[in-house]
């Protein structure tokens, strides 16, 4: 029986994951190593017992006497803190979904790439703030990632059979979010409640304002040459308004494959979950008749300053990654407390890249883990000074 842990089960990809495994056949199908959550304990508690998981974590210690009570009178193991989510990385699974939402994500993935097995990362912020060093740990265990990221793997699939060295570009799609045909100067008075109605994508609350701001193809963009080690000359952004196109790849002989389907991360989360075979998933078939046509125009670096501090995060790579995301899960928080404008976002994590770059050199090598995590805990220290200087503009 395949062995199986979720990280971030109680999250949106989590629950999708969940879903998945239970239509599959649950616990007669699958043993589950771990599941963890954050405050949701309630749900984590009812997934463990279907899944009859062997333990459930919390990630926040003052949650244990929930999950305690809740799982009272099983024999499932119940933890908690972020100490112990990592921890139960360190249980061997063969397939491990990291579907815990920003850099919290990260150490967990790592940890359980020791065992080899399978890596289905949603976690792009892991690419993101480590992706050489993730790949290399990889690597050197014969573990797989698999790309869960509907983009990702949309070109991932796309790239069955093809050599990379014949791929000319790879062009991410994005819906533009839920502000996207709102008059430029509207956007700096946007609400949270706003920039929450996603056109296309159930979410998580983060990435779908990341979606609003573009902060999410940012990453997406570090995140494709991360993963597949293409130049970041080699990347480009498209909008697409009705996200049924995921993602594109061009090959030197003109040809382009694209790849399409419902919006439903059922569809990414299962073939990372089957590969590399094909199974039938409970996703929507496209009509394309009905659909009748789709369109595509050009992002605008004004609107979505995001694009643009990627490309600088990218040629200066290094720590650079661990940084701008560390920025930008600061802005975010932020914004989400009603502190900072939406237009705001990007002014502080552009403040907080020439911050650090002062005080250290971004494009330092990547050699270990704590220096991820150091450079990490560094730029939320600057971003929340970059957020009293732009709150003070
Ligand atoms: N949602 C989507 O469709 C997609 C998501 N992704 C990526 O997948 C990841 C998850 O996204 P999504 O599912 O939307 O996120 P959610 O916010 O819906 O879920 C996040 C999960 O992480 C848990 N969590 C929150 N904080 C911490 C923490 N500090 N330590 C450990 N666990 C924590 C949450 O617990 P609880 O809720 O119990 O508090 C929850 O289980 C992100 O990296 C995102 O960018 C990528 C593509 C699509
Ligand atoms: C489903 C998924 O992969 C999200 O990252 C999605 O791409 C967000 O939509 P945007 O294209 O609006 O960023
Ligand atoms: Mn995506």
């Amino acid at each position: 029986m395949r062995s199986v842990s979720v990280f971030g089960a109680t999250g949106s990809v989590g629950e999708n994951t969940f879903d998945l495994l239970m239509r599959e056949g649950g616990a007669s199908a699958y043993r589950t190593v771990a599941l963890t959550g954050g405050r949701n304990v309630a749900r984590l508690a009812e997934m463990a017992r279907a899944l009859r998981a062997e333990i459930a974590v919390t990630a926040f210690d003052d949650c244990l006497p929930a999950l305690r009570d809740a799982l009272a009178g099983t024999d499932i193991e119940v933890a908690a803190g972020s100490a112990a989510v990592h921890d139960a990385a360190d249980r061997p699974a063969d397939w491990v979904m990291s579907a815990i939402v920003g850099a919290a994500g990260l150490v967990p993935g790592m940890r359980a790439l020791r065992h080899g097995g399978k890596l289905a990362l949603a976690n792009k912020e892991s690419l993101v703030t480590a992706g050489q060093l993730l790949m290399a740990t990889a690597a050197a265990n014969e573990a797989t990632v698999l790309p869960v990221d509907s983009e990702h793997s949309a070109i991932f699939q796309a790239l069955v059979g093809e050599d990379i060295a014949a791929v000319e570009r790879i062009i991410l799609t994005a819906s533009g979010g839920a502000l996207r045909d709102w008059p430029l100067e509207r956007l700096a008075s946007a609400t949270v409640a706003e920039a929450l109605a996603h056109p296309n994508w159930s979410m998580g609350a983060r990435i779908t304002i990341d979606s609003a701001s573009m902060f999410n193809k940012a990453l997406e963009v570090i995140e494709t040459r991360e993963f597949f080690g293409v130049d970041p000359a080699q990347i480009e952004v498209i909008i697409h308004p009705e996200s049924i196109i995921h993602s594109l790849v061009g090959f030197r002989d003109g040809a382009v494959m694209a790849h399409l389907g419902a919006p439903d991360m059922r569809h990414p989360i299962g073939y990372a979950l089957n590969w590399p075979k094909r199974q039938t998933l409970p996703v929507a078939r496209l009509d394309l008749a009905a659909l009748g046509g789709l369109s595509f125009r050009a992002p605008d670096e004004i609107r979505f300053p995001a694009l643009r501090l990627a490309r600088e995060v990218m040629a200066v790579r290094g720590l650079a990654g661990a940084a701008f995301n560390a920025a930008k899960e600061v802005a975010l928080d932020h914004f989400i407390a009603g502190e900072l404008g939406f237009m705001q976002m990007a002014a502080v994590v552009e403040a907080t890249l020439n911050r650090v770059s002062s005080d250290c050199s971004l494009g330092n090598a990547v050699l270990t883990l704590e220096d991820v995590l150091q450079m990490d805990h560094l730029a939320r220290i600057k971003a929340a000074e970059a957020v009293t200087m732009v709150k003070g503009r």
